[in-house]
């Protein structure tokens, strides 16, 4: 039954710890949740017309349910064929930028989910993260969308239903948004692991290979910074040029995708010994895998100097950093140890800074995907929304 009232929903970004790229060759990777999050506000529209209003990318369009309805057979002999779609909105040339690829995804799941009965809808997705930086944002608006259209049309469960005991999906709901926010990456990036949409739909922590997903319960309390250096990259295409250097090299890049692979389970290792009593030297192990990671990460073909500068700057004052995401220029991580003074952070950031860089301080793991009512909003989120 489709719910007749507005439906707010968020899903968190994410951070790879280790394994980024390896993760697309069936290597492990282990991710985490981040405390920025995607937002999406989906309603019923009065004049048979549906609405998708996308702040961060500047896109506002509109078109009729009829002309959405009239394009459903052909859609649905042939689902995976974009053509269709992308005649249909309009998007002839390439196909790689920003709004196209948000708008064919919104569009392949609008006609998946909602199949024969295609509601009037007003729909508009504001987020905390930035656009195309490696921190999840494609992920984190796929499950937005997955999970809003499941709900309005009744195929889970409405959290906040008068009668529900807890305001949380459950685990099945849960698998069934994670499949469609998938199929929305791979509208996305082509080729995409499934580890930004897994950590999208579960947060916390998780250690993901080959489409398991397996949760780390527990985790010590890390926190980091994270560094946007403004550079703009494609997730669709770094993932396309490292397979094409595996192709080229096989017996160059498969073992670098292996040391990756060893380092994200080196990793794990250590973070399971630190929450039974930390200590500096589980740090220094940590640091010295960002170390060689970074390096591969540069080998594979995905570092910039925009990034080479953030791991400098960090080096300079005893902090270690490495990409995080598809690379090419978007965030880079740094672990901040317990006993970094804070004057320290506070000169990386100002040095990040003037660079032209945006910096956070946080720390690891967030909520998944979550129903919210609009008093439980963000302020931020409740302001957005309000002006949309
Ligand atoms: N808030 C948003 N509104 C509209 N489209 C979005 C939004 N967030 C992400 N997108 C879509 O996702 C694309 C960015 O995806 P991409 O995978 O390249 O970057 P990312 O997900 O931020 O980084 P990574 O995949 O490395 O974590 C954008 O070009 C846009 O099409
Ligand atoms: C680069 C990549 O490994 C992570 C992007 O956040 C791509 C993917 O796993 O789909
Ligand atoms: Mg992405």
């Amino acid at each position: 039954m489709t719910i007749d009232r507005e439906l707010f929903v968020s899903a968190p970004g994410k951070v790879i710890l280790h394994g980024e790229h390896a993760v697309v060759h069936g290597k492990m990777a282990l991710a985490v949740g981040l405390n920025l999050r995607t937002f999406i506000r989906i309603r019923p529209c009065k004049d048979d017309t549906v609405l998708i209003n996308l702040p961060n990318i500047g896109t506002k369009l509109s078109w009729d349910v009829s002309q959405l309805q009239s394009l459903l057979p052909s859609f649905q002999d042939d689902p995976q064929n974009m053509e269709i779609l992308k005649n249909f909105a309009g998007l002839t040339d390439g196909c790689k930028d920003t709004e196209s690829l948000a708008v064919l995804a919104f569009l392949y799941l609008y006609l998946s989910i909602f199949g024969r009965d295609l509601p009037s809808v007003d729909v508009v997705v504001w987020s905390q993260l930035p656009t195309g930086a490696g921190l999840g944002s494609s992920a984190a608006y796929c499950v937005c969308l997955a999970a809003a259209m499941l709900t309005y049309c009744g195929r889970i469960a409405d959290p906040m239903r008068e009668e529900a005991k807890t305001s949380r999906w459950s685990q099945t709901e849960l698998d069934l948004i994670n499949q469609w926010a998938f199929q929305g990456e791979k509208v996305i990036h082509g080729n995409p692991s499934g580890v930004d949409n897994a950590v999208g739909t579960w947060g916390g922590a998780l250690q993901y290979q080959s489409g398991r997903i397996t949760p780390i319960e527990r985790v010590p309390m890390l926190h980091i910074l994270l560094t946007n250096t403004k550079v703009p990259r494609s997730t669709k295409v770094l993932v396309a040029g490292v397979k094409e250097k595996l192709l080229k090299f096989p017996d160059i890049i498969e073992p670098v995708l292996s040391s990756i692979h060893a380092i994200s389970q080196e990793c794990q290792r250590v973070l399971k010994e630190m929450t039974a009593g930390l200590s500096m030297d589980h740090y220094s192990v940590l640091e010295e895998l960002i170390d060689i990671n970074q390096h591969h990460l540069n080998v594979i073909g995905v570092g910039h100097p925009s990034l080479n500068t953030i791991c400098r700057v960090t080096a300079e004052r005893g902090l270690h950093s490495k990409l995080t995401g598809a690379g090419g220029g978007g965030c880079a991580v740094t672990l901040l140890r317990p006993d970094t003074d804070h004057t320290v952070v506070e000169a990386v950031k100002q040095e990040l800074t003037d660079c032209g860089f945006q910096c956070w301080e946080t720390s690891i793991g967030a909520l998944g995907v979550s129903v919210h009512l609009p008093s439980s909003l963000t302020e931020d989120a409740r302001e957005a929304f309000s002006n949309l």
